[in-house]
């Protein structure tokens, strides 16, 4: 596979502090030092940052940062980036050095959702430590399975996803078609699929959706224990409105996650799961799912 993992997330933000009472005291994720004032940085395993956030003039997902597991998948996933027709871009070697990876590209799916890819990584493995007293966070051995899930929008659905399949690597683990409007005659519903890159489930997933201003529809991080998830909830019923709770407590069929979703200030949602189905990419069997959660996930959008 040319990507292993989901390595990081770099975020726009009109408002850094907003972003650091948020990603701090709301989702338990630590801040980490950074060498520049305009940008903050946090962490939810030993990595040196898994969210890099970045003051800017709009509130907005920039770019998934994706791992490659060394040089000759990162060269190989950059040719086959340009083979396809998509721009690629190499950074200098400063801006690798800043995202603390050894080499750092750039470069864009055909629905246009940015991206980066990079190998390499410098860490100081100091210890991860929550301010708001969550356990940890599952990212794999190593962080192997990456910081979590995206979830994109991809109009041209079809064309989007053989790319991310023939291009960088990704494999079906899901699909889903979603009747949100009803499911009547005049109701097409949502085309949904869900890429895995390693054992989580999916570390992409793709909406046959309109592109969303905020640059994404929804990232998710998985915490260890079903307590950090409940102990987050309480945090966000208890905020009296001041973090947005997009969707109730509930279990998704495919991944089985306990989960909930709250508004982060870049315009996306935070999932925020728990005991998410880890798979064999070698010997696991597309599934596509009939229905969207188990029990709960009242979405807030389905009451407007
Ligand atoms: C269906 C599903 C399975 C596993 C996930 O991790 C997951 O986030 C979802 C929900 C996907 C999707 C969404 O992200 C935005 C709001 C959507 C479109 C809905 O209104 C139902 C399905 C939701
Ligand atoms: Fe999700």
């Amino acid at each position: 596979m040319a990507v292993k993992s989901l390595g990081y997330l770099v975020i726009s933000a009109r408002n850094l502090d907003a972003w650091r009472d948020f990603a701090c005291n709301f989702a338990g994720l630590m801040e980490a030092a950074s060498d520049r004032d305009d940008v903050a940085l946090f962490r939810i395993d030993d990595r040196p940052f898994r969210l890099w956030v970045e003051k800017a003039d709009r509130d907005a997902l920039v770019a998934p940062g994706w791992e490659c597991a060394d040089r000759d998948d990162f060269e190989s996933a950059l040719a086959k980036l340009a083979a396809a027709g998509r721009p690629v871009e190499r950074a200098d070697v400063m801006e690798a050095r800043a995202r603390k990876v050894y080499e750092l590209a750039r470069s864009s799916d055909p629905a246009g959702n940015p991206m980066e890819l990079f190998y390499g990584r410098f860490v100081d493995y100091a210890p991860f430590v929550s301010p708001a007293g969550v356990s940890g966070f599952v990212t794999g051995d190593n962080g192997d399975m990456g910081l979590g899930h995206i979830v994109l929008t991809a109009p041209d659905f079809d064309e989007t996803h053989r790319f991310y399949k023939e291009v960088l690597g990704f494999g079906d683990t899901d699909l889903g078609r979603f009747y949100l409007a009803g499911g009547g005659p005049d109701d097409a519903g949502v085309g949904f699929a869900f890429l895995h890159c390693n054992g989580r489930h999916h570390s992409l997933a793709l909406g046959q959706m309109p592109e969303n201003p905020s640059g994404a529809v929804h990232m998710m991080l998985e915490v260890k224990a079903l307590e950090d998830v409940g102990r987050a909830y309480d945090r966000v019923l208890n905020s009296k409105g001041k973090v947005h709770l997009s969707a109730t407590l509930g279990r998704h069929v495919n991944d089985k996650m306990t989960s909930f979703y709250m508004r982060t200030p870049g315009g996306f949602d935070l999932e925020y799961g728990w005991n998410g189905l880890v798979i064999d990419p070698a010997t696991w069997v597309p599934t596509t799912s009939l229905s969207v959660s188990d029990w709960g996930h009242k979405w807030a959008h389905e009451s407007e």
